[in-house]
Parts: C-alpha cells; sequence; structure tokens
C-alpha cells in the first residue's frame, strides 16, 4: 500500500537518508527502530508527505505522491494520513477536544460533528476527563493520548507515529 524507494535526504552536510526502501502493506503494522539521529523521523516526515526526499520515490497505492502539487499533497495528508508528533504539536490555545476535531474541522465537518467525533476518540482512549483542559494542563501520557485521539479522528489510511513504545501500543488497540 505504501512504498519507500531510494529515498535520499540531506540537511546540509548532515545526511538523514542515504537511500532508504520499504513496503508497507495494507493493515500492517511496522515499527522502525535505530539510535538518535539515525533518520527515522525524516523517513516518517518523507513518507507521510510532510517533506520531500531529495531523490528517491514515495508510492501510495500505485500512485508516485512525493512530486505531487502542494494543495494535491495537503488534500492527501488531511484525507489519508494521521500524524502523532514526537512533541505531540498540539494547539496550546485550545482545549483537548478542540484540538482533537481539528482535523475534521479541516475536512469541512460542522463543528458539531467534528466536536462529537472527538468526544468519541477521547473516550475510546480514556481520556474523556481532558477534553476541556488545555495542553498545558495535561500530563505526558494524556497529551500523547490526545495526539494519538488527533491522528484517529478522520478514520485515515495510514497512521504515523514519530514516538517511543508508549504510542505505539495506544495505536495496537485500535
Ligand atoms: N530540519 C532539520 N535541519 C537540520 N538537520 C536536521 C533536520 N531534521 C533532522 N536533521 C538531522 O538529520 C539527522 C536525522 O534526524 P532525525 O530527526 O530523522 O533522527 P531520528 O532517528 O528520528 O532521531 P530521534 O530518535 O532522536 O528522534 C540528524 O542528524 C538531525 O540532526
Amino acid at each position: 500500500m505504501l512504498e519507500a524507494r531510494g529515498l535520499v535526504k540531506s540537511f546540509g552536510r548532515t545526511r538523514a537518508l542515504t537511500g532508504v526502501s520499504l513496503e508497507i502493506a495494507e493493515g500492517e503494522i511496522v515499527a522502525i527502530t535505530g539510535p538518535s539521529g539515525s533518520g527515522k523521523s525524516t523517513l516518517l516526515y518523507c513518507l507521510a508527505g510532510i517533506i520531500r526526499p531529495e531523490s528517491g520515490e514515495v508510492v501510495l497505492d500505485g500512485r508516485r505522491i512525493d512530486t505531487l502539487a502542494e494543495a494535491e499533497l495537503t488534500k492527501l495528508r488531511r484525507e489519508s494520513f494521521g500524524v502523532v508528533f514526537q512533541f505531540g504539536e498540539l494547539v496550546p490555545e485550545l482545549t483537548a477536544a478542540e484540538n482533537v476535531a481539528l482535523p475534521m474541522r479541516f475536512n469541512r465537518h460542522g463543528r458539531q460533528e467534528s466536536m462529537n467525533g472527538a468526544a468519541d476518540r477521547l473516550a475510546r482512549l480514556g481520556v474523556s476527563d481532558c477534553a476541556d483542559q488545555r495542553p498545558g494542563e495535561l500530563s505526558g501520557g494524556q497529551l500523547q493520548r490526545v495526539a494519538v485521539a488527533r491522528a484517529l479522528v478522520t478514520g485515515p489510511r495510514v497512521v504515523f507515529a514519530d514516538e517511543p513504545t508508549g504510542a505505539l501500543d495506544t495505536l495496537g488497540g485500535e
């Protein structure tokens, strides 16, 4: 379903990816491990269409996505991908529920429907109590669960988690 072919990406003189290839099948859960700074996040960002590789290809369902125009890539990210970022990346001014509802709002769902979807996801992850709190008031584990809820709320085809084992365990249950 998702394939990387010979991905190369550098930041200045740092060669983060030097020709990475992998294939991920539908329904498969893949964990990429390696030392700090070895390029795991960079690979994830390339696969998720957040950054573009210098060379190589990213293919989703047989369609090359790394060369899509920005607007098309944004649409694909919104509709097909969910991402749990390493540091949560929740919007500090919004409540947990509003953060989780955001991807649905971006996909043009109404406010109430989006908030209902968020409440459902937060409940399934056991953090309904956090719904009205802002990220600064949450514990590390609660933040992680809210970030997972936000990644899952649109029912994406692919979920990427740039996280150690905690988020992976949570996602496995979903
Ligand atoms: N935006 C950037 N600008 C400059 N260098 C970067 C950037 N992003 C990553 N790098 C460098 O690329 C290399 C790979 O970084 P990356 O974040 O992909 O590693 P990682 O394996 O995910 O690390 P960790 O396990 O510590 O999260 C590192 O040397 C890092 O310093």
